[in-house]
């Protein structure tokens, strides 16, 4: 990316507009100790030094999420919160009985969960909810629609997964975050990568250049093709009678 401290001056100034244009007081995001909410927490900080808070939500999650969380938080003097989402999300699953379920169906409340929180905390401060999502995910929908996805403004969404690597560096995020693999954190052991297929940087080359491998070409435009829903706000029929 050329000139990346131009553009992550232009992002702050960005998220100050949107805040003031909603009459709100600042943002509140997820921390999870990735380095998406990483960069996101470093540009919402800047942008808002009193009043940028990071939640970090364990949902029966790999303690580690944790205590790179907080390395984050530390390493930028990030205020934050934990809200422990892993009961709730047992009592969730306890109390609706369906038995012919899936891993995904399960593994996507968890996003869901964290966005109730995130809105709660919202309301409350007077907050805008920011999405940590970034273009390599947006483009082949890989999030939780309602979930991850549920938030009041994007400002890394039009960045490819390269491009906020980079970012990362140019904020001083701690290099363990910046070098391990990029993972959703819904079951042990998995990576986006792994999940997904093949890599963002073969991902990454295709949303900029538009090449690469026929197959995996072909199957990136399907997934951007099926998951196009997710980008949108939904259908509103309009009846014809009328
Ligand atoms: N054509 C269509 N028009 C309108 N709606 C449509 C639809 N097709 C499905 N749907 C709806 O969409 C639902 C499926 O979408 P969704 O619920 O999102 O679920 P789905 O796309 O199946 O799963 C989410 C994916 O994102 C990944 N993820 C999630 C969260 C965070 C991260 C991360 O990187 O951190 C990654 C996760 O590992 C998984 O691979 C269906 O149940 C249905 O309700
Ligand atoms: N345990 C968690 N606590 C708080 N927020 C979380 C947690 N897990 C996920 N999130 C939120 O969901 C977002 C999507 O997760 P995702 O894994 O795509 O991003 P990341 O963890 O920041 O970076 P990476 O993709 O490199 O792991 C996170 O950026 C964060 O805002
Ligand atoms: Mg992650």
């Amino acid at each position: 990316m050329n000139n990346v401290g131009e553009v992550i001056n232009e992002l702050v100034q960005w998220l100050r507009l949107k805040v003031k244009e909603a009459n709100s007081n600042g943002v509140v995001f997820g921390l999870s100790g990735g380095v998406d909410s990483a960069v996101v927490a470093g540009l919402a900080k800047r942008a808002f030094p009193n009043n940028s808070l990071g939640i970090i939500m364990p949902c029966h999650s790999n303690p580690i999420d944790e205590e790179h969380a907080l390395l984050v938080a530390d390493s930028i003097g990030l205020k934050t919160e934990k809200v422990d989402l892993t009961s709730v999300y047992d009592e969730f699953i306890a109390m609706v009985p369906i038995e012919k379920t899936n891993t995904l169906a399960k593994a996507n409340i968890k996003p869901r969960l964290r966005m109730t929180t995130l809105y709660y905390y919202a309301a409350s401060y007077n907050y805008l909810v920011l999405g940590c999502s970034n273009k390599s995910e947006f483009t082949i929908g890989y999030f939780t629609k309602h979930g991850d996805s549920g938030v009041d403004l994007f400002p890394i969404a039009n960045f490819v997964k390269k491009d906020i690597w980079e970012m990362a560096e140019y904020l001083d995020i701690p290099q363990i975050i910046i070098e391990k693999p990029p993972t959703a954190g819904l079951w042990d052991d998995q990576t986006d990568e792994d999940e997904i297929g093949f890599g963002y940087d073969i991902l990454d080359n295709y949303i900029l250049y538009k090449t690469g491998p026929e197959n995996i070409v072909k199957k990136i435009e399907k997934m951007n093709k099926t998951s196009k829903h997710k980008r949108e706000f939904p259908p509103i029929f309009i009846s014809q009678k009328e």
